[in-house]
């Protein structure tokens, strides 16, 4: 059996395509359903249904053989157990600084001010102001990162940007570019090495089918 760890939302939409390539159809919608094990039409693949920050959890452990993680997820993980064979290039983003419309956001850091900073991505947010030599307090949160800097919980915050309309409605702007996001393929090193024939064809079918 080979378990395959997704989420809910983009992650799965966008992955069906790449699944179906691999001959995989899920038996149903995790939208649809409460279930968090789905079948397949296949009776030895099975998806299991987690939250998009758990994904290389449960594929480190080996609960999981496969997954697919966005490059955010996996760079606060920090990859450990993880072969990560192929940029999916779905669910791309950006993460970025934002700021309240009207906040001097260069000014601040040119007088070097200490800035409070809420995000979820606490280590990435780290390593960026360490990188730039700009004092920060990191403020922990878990969603609606743009809520922050309109109530006064925060001076700027991490996120991820794509279309930049949840900035505009809430009258933020991006100042500041971290790196580029996309979603990879995640598999357990240890899965790989004793299920290789039934792993390496999905890793090929689903790298034929992004053009790889
Ligand atoms: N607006 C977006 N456009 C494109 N890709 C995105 C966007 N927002 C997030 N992503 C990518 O898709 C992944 C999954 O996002 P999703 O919104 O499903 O989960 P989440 O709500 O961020 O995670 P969790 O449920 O663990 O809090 C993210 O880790 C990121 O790589
Ligand atoms: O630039 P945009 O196209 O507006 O996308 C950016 C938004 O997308 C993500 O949230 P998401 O839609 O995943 O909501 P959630 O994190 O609350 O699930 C991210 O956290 C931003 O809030």
């Amino acid at each position: 059996m080979i378990t395959i760890a997704l989420s809910k939302g983009r992650i799965f939409e966008e992955t069906l395509p790449l699944l179906a390539a691999a001959g995989v159809v899920p038996a149903e919608a995790p939208e649809s359903s409460r279930k968090l094990i789905i079948g397949t039409n296949r009776d030895d693949v099975r998806l299991i249904i987690v939250r998009a920050s758990d994904v290389p959890t449960y594929v480190q452990y080996g609960a999981a053989d496969l997954g697919v993680a966005g490059r955010d997820v996996l760079i606060e993980h920090g990859g450990a157990g993880l072969y990560q064979p192929l940029d999916l290039e779905i669910a791309k983003c950006r993460l970025m600084v934002a700021v309240q419309n009207g906040f001097d956001y260069q000014g601040a850091v040119q007088q070097g001010a200490r800035l409070r900073v809420a995000t979820k991505y606490t280590d990435q947010a780290r390593e960026h102001f360490a990188a730039k030599g700009v004092h920060v307090d990191l403020i922990k949160l878990y969603g609606s990162m743009e809520l922050a800097p309109l109530v006064g919980l925060a001076d700027a915050i991490v996120d991820l940007v794509s279309t930049g309309g949840t900035l505009k409605a809430n009258d933020l702007v991006a100042v500041e570019h971290i790196r580029d996001i996309s979603s990879r393929l995640i598999v357990n090193q240890a899965a790989l090495k004793l299920k290789e024939e039934q792993i390496q064809p999905m890793i090929d079918a689903f790298a034929g089918a992004i053009g790889h």
